[in-house]
């Protein structure tokens, strides 16, 4: 018997990484939970990289919409984002700042164009490190 909770966290702008999240929800039976800014980001890919960039690069992190379950359930915390100039979106550190993930087991997964998932490392490592969580890269 595993009576592990797994919680998959993830954000999507365009549906790519929600795909996947429910793919995995699916395989791990796992509950779900779509992370989103209070303020929407743009409609309009040039509104949506001007805001994105702000964000990147004054290291804005979004106020998260709405509350996440309990965390306190879960053992393994899965966060997905999509790859946004070859780092996580600032909602991820949101995420790390507004909640409390000390001592889970974090299992990054990503979407993009074509950056690796190994390329955002360095930065979800530095934030699980912080939490003193483990991020777990299999
Ligand atoms: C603002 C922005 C920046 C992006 N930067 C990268 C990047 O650095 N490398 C890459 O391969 N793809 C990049 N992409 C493409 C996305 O990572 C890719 O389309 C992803 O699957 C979108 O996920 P989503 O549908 O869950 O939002 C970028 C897309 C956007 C909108």
């Amino acid at each position: 018997m595993n009576n592990e909770k797994i919680l998959i966290i993830y954000f999507s702008l365009s549906g790519n990484t929600a795909r996947v999240a429910k793919k995995l929800q699916k395989q791990l039976h796992a509950d779900i939970y779509r992370l989103q800014p209070t303020t929407p980001y743009p409609d309009d890919y040039e509104g949506l990289v001007a805001v994105g960039e702000r964000e990147k690069d004054q290291a804005i992190h979004p106020q998260i919409a709405g509350q996440l379950p309990d965390l306190a359930q879960y053992t393994e915390v899965y966060i997905g984002y999509p790859i946004w100039w070859s780092r996580p979106p600032m909602i991820i550190h949101s995420l790390f700042d507004q909640y409390d993930l000390t001592g889970k087991k974090i299992i990054p997964f990503a979407t993009s164009a074509s950056t690796p998932l190994a390329d955002t490392l360095a930065e979800m490592s530095a934030l699980a490190k912080s939490a003193r969580a483990t991020l777990i890269t299999k």
